[in-house]
């Protein structure tokens, strides 16, 4: 679906424009695992900034047209009152994850909150959100590769894939 070197071309614009729109802030950059740790890597390698990095995991439960259950698997460290954030996620799709994990840091009271997904599925039905950075629109197909995963495995993979899913396997997945 995209070469690596398709990604590595986006990267490198969304680390431009990021660059730009955050200069002289204090820019903490919050990747989500496990599927957006290469793009948080590269991202922020992109980024001509003194940005601090920082990791949290969550899992979703119930995406679709059904509001997903989103659990903390593994909180940030950083303290965010009055600072710059920039959550980076792999994909929105149901926007469970993002518009939780967002609502939650706000708590803290930082500066601004945005987010930077590389990949948005076209029906972000159950919780609308507008990410301030996008890499790719792309269809609603399962894809995996480039940190994102087919049942675990293939986030090693440079490339990013369509997976041919039977559609009750696709909404097992879910
Ligand atoms: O917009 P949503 O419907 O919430 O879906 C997007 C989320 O789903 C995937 O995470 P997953 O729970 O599979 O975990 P992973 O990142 O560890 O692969 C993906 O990495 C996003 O975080
Ligand atoms: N791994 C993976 N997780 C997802 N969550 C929502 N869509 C997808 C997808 O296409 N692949």
């Amino acid at each position: 679906m995209l070469t690596s070197q398709q990604i590595a071309d986006r990267v490198r614009q969304l680390g431009t424009e990021i660059t730009r729109d955050y200069r002289g802030r204090d820019l903490v950059i919050i990747g989500v695992l496990k599927g957006a740790a290469a793009f948080t890597v590269d991202l922020a390698r992109a980024i001509d900034l003194p940005v601090v990095m920082d990791w949290t995991a969550v899992s979703t439960y119930g995406r679709g047209s059904t509001a997903g259950t989103p659990t903390l698997l593994k909180d940030i460290g950083e303290e965010l009152a009055g600072r710059d954030v920039l959550v980076v996620e792999d994909i929105l799709d149901s926007g469970a994850t993002l518009s939780w994990l967002m609502a939650r840091l706000r708590k803290q009271a930082p500066a601004s909150v945005n987010c930077c997904v590389l990949l948005r599925k076209p029906h972000t039905v159950a919780k609308p959100m507008e990410p301030r950075y996008v890499g790719f629109d792309i269809t609603e197909h399962w894809v995996a590769g480039y940190g994102i995963d087919y049942a675990e495995r293939h986030r090693n993979l440079s490339d990013i894939h369509e997976v041919r899913l039977p559609s009750a396997a696709l909404t097992a997945s879910a």
